[in-house]
């Protein structure tokens, strides 16, 4: 699929309905779903874990679909799966066998797709159409995800660490979830280079056909959080035809609309932008710092300046909700998504 048409091919090649029409309206703009983990929390999961929120993978499958209704609900035209920190070894950890860590990552990618089927039932009932048939992409963390000790937001590895280990780490969790009927795959927060290379070497071998989105995460806005430059990484990005979206997750709203410009210099891949709050994420304590915070009223304001300045994905991650998604659909497409009560 040429990048400069993902977007615009993704809604074309359903049945139709609420596809093409509504996303001129809104720009050529996609929403994204909102911070995943932080939903999960809101309805009582404890994910004070190593696993995070793929803990409730084993313990609490239900409130996962619930919480990607709530953002399909809120206008999410992309919900990602529940697998950002589901990796083989954690499950593993755990005790389980490997038929069942492969199981749960199957199964993260199945409850995303039942939601997204369901909802999208439920819409065709309507008879203004409101919202388009969603996206379903698979979410693969970073190894620093799996470390469990906030390197995703620094990039250090440490030095034992080389991108055949890296590729090794991703190697059978990304078989497993492209098998799974995903509409994408979403690597999340890559925090530098070497990860980088390694999932565009792994796309490439193991010739995965289902689409991805590789997006980084950052602190200052210039450069990875490794302190790499976009730039760099974005040659890497460039030449594979297996990655069709570029962008930066994670990262506080504020440095967004610099990142797109120096982004779309380097690129012609449609770029995704899906910012935290603004909170800083302190990795020992495993907890939220309050910084310069932005709550759905700042987000969507900023929102539409990242549509201008060149995004075609917009939505949240951690400690965005789906007030923040449904106001970034309001401002994006000009209507307003139904809350729960009405659905
Ligand atoms: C995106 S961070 C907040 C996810 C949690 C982190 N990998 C940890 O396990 O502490
Ligand atoms: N999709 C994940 C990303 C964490 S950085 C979530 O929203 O929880
Ligand atoms: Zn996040």
């Amino acid at each position: 699929m040429h990048a400069s048409s993902f977007v615009h091919q993704s809604w074309t090649s359903t049945d139709g309905r609420g596809g093409g029409g509504d996303r001129e309206e809104a720009g050529g703009c996609a929403v994204i779903d909102g911070g995943f983990a932080t939903q999960l929390e809101a309805l009582g999961a404890d994910i004070n874990d190593p696993l995070w929120s793929a803990a409730c993978l084993i313990t609490k499958p239900h409130l996962i679909k619930e919480v990607h209704m709530q953002y399909l609900e809120a206008g999410a035209d992309v919900i990602i799966s529940s697998s950002y920190q589901a990796t083989i070894p954690g499950f593993l950890a755990r005790g389980m066998l490997l038929e069942e860590a492969e199981g749960l990552l199957r199964t993260s990618v199945e409850l995303a797709l039942e939601a997204r089927d369901e909802f999208w039932k439920s819409a065709l009932r309507k008879s203004k159409p409101v919202y388009n048939r969603a996206l379903v992409a698979a979410s693969i963390g970073s190894y620093g995800a799996y470390l469990a000790d906030g390197s995703e937001y620094s990039g250090s590895y440490g030095d034992d660490i080389t991108t055949e280990k890296l590729k090794d780490f991703h190697r059978r969790r990304l078989q497993v979830l492209a098998s799974a009927g995903p509409d994408l795959i979403a690597f999340e927060a890559i925090p530098n280079k070497m990860e980088a290379q390694a999932l565009v070497d792994l796309l490439d071998e193991e010739s995965i056909q289902v689409p991805s989105w590789i997006c980084f995460s950052s602190v200052d806005g210039e450069h990875l959080c490794s302190g790499e430059s976009f730039g760099d990484c974005l040659q890497i990005l460039n030449a594979s035809d297996k990655v069709v979206v570029v962008g930066v997750n994670c990262a506080p709203p504020q440095v967004i609309e610099g990142i797109i410009r120096d982004l779309k210099k380097q690129t012609k891949k449609a770029i995704a932008v899906y910012p935290n709050s603004g909170e800083v994420w302190d990795g020992r304590a495993k907890r939220w710092l309050p910084a310069e915070c932005f709550g759905h009223k700042g987000f969507d304001v900023l929102a539409k300046r990242w549509q201008e300045a060149g995004a075609s994905l917009i939505g949240g991650c951690c400690r965005t909700t789906p007030s923040t998604i449904r106001a970034v659909s309001k401002v994006l497409k000009g209507r307003t998504a139904f809350s729960a009560a009405q659905i």
